[in-house]
């Protein structure tokens, strides 16, 4: 049974502004007759350009904001009102502000939470200890909020969403600003608290890494409508952006000549050769290997980058 379910969901905000003494006002449906639905332990990449009505989705999800239209249920609940009943259930990381209180360590923090959600004593100590010990927390627990760097004030942020074992958690850019080391570090946590604990989780995110790392299931939102739903893999194929053939020779040559594909690239023995999606590289490589002395090769799939570049220009 879904976790999440959204039935034509919309949501319009009237946006006044002034021109001289003139004023106008205009509608701009932020989400526009949206469906979707999430089953629990999925985690869920949900992406757009800026604008495209994320922001807006999670904070319904989360009954911040009521729909204009349409029907959601999350945990089996409407979240609009079932706003508190429903904060026990889920866990909320905003990348760029902070859910800690600044002035006390983050010991204190995760203390005033456990009696906010009324969290059992002995379940409290029992995930803190692990997430000290996944998230590396040790040394700063002691720490006044103010004086962590932004990776571990996000660690903290990361490990106080998740105290209270919530059922569901909604990431919206959890790594932005964070060094390689620290971002690896998160998306290996994630990955394995839902694993362990089957936690759904919906990521926001301009990252694509965090979604090839993290998610099997991507939806793409525009303009308020969802336009991509599935996986990352049928994402690139949908979008037909070219595959590449990379190939070392045994020596540096002029751009050979292949049936089907394109050289793009030469460096030295090096060369990339450019193919349809959906087609197959064998019958390529076995025409490098007849006609080239071929020492080794490889298939690069489209980054995800070029993928939503072609979304987003269609
Ligand atoms: N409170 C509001 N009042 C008026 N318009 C709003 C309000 N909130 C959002 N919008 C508009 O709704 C549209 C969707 O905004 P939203 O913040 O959901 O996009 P987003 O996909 O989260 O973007 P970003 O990636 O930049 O965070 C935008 O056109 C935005 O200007």
């Amino acid at each position: 049974m879904p976790v999440i379910e959204l039935e034509n969901v919309s949501r319009a905000f009237t946006v006044r502004s002034r021109t001289g003494l003139r004023r106008t006002s205009r509608e701009v449906r932020a989400v526009d007759d949206l469906s979707f639905s999430v089953e629990p332990g999925e985690i869920v990449g949900y992406i757009g350009p800026n604008g495209a009505g994320k922001s807006t989705t999670i904070k319904m999800l989360t009954g911040i904001l009521v729909p204009s239209g349409g029907s959601i249920r999350v945990a089996g609940v409407d979240p609009s009102r079932h706003r508190l009943k429903l904060a026990k259930r889920i866990g909320v990381v905003f990348g760029q502000r902070t859910t800690l209180w600044w002035d006390l360590p983050l010991r204190d923090s995760f203390a005033v939470l456990r009696r906010l959600y009324d969290v059992p004593k002995a379940r409290h100590q029992e995930n803190l200890a692990t997430f000290v010990d996944l998230l590396d927390l040790g040394d700063l627990l002691d720490v006044p909020v103010r004086q962590l760097s932004l990776g571990q004030r996000m660690r903290g942020d990361i490990a106080a969403a998740l105290l209270h074992d919530p059922e569901i958690v909604y990431l919206d850019e959890p790594t932005i600003g964070l060094d390689i080391i620290s971002k690896t570090r998160l998306r290996e946590f994630l990955n394995q608290v839902n694993a362990e604990r089957r936690t759904t989780v919906i990521l926001t995110t301009h990252d694509l890494d965090d979604i090839e790392a993290l998610c099997n299931r991507v939806m793409v939102i525009d303009h308020g409508h969802k336009v991509y739903d599935g996986t990352l893999e049928g994402l690139r194929a949908s979008q037909g952006a070219p595959r590449t053939l990379v190939v070392d020779l045994a020596t540096s040559a002029g751009p050979i000549s292949i049936d089907g594909a394109t050289v793009l690239k030469v460096d030295g023995p090096r060369q990339w050769l450019s193919f349809p999606a959906g087609t197959s590289a064998a019958p390529l490589v076995a025409q490098v290997a007849a006609n080239y002395p071929l020492v080794d090769l490889s298939v690069a799939e489209p980054t995800i980058e070029e993928v939503i570049a072609r979304i987003y220009a269609s």
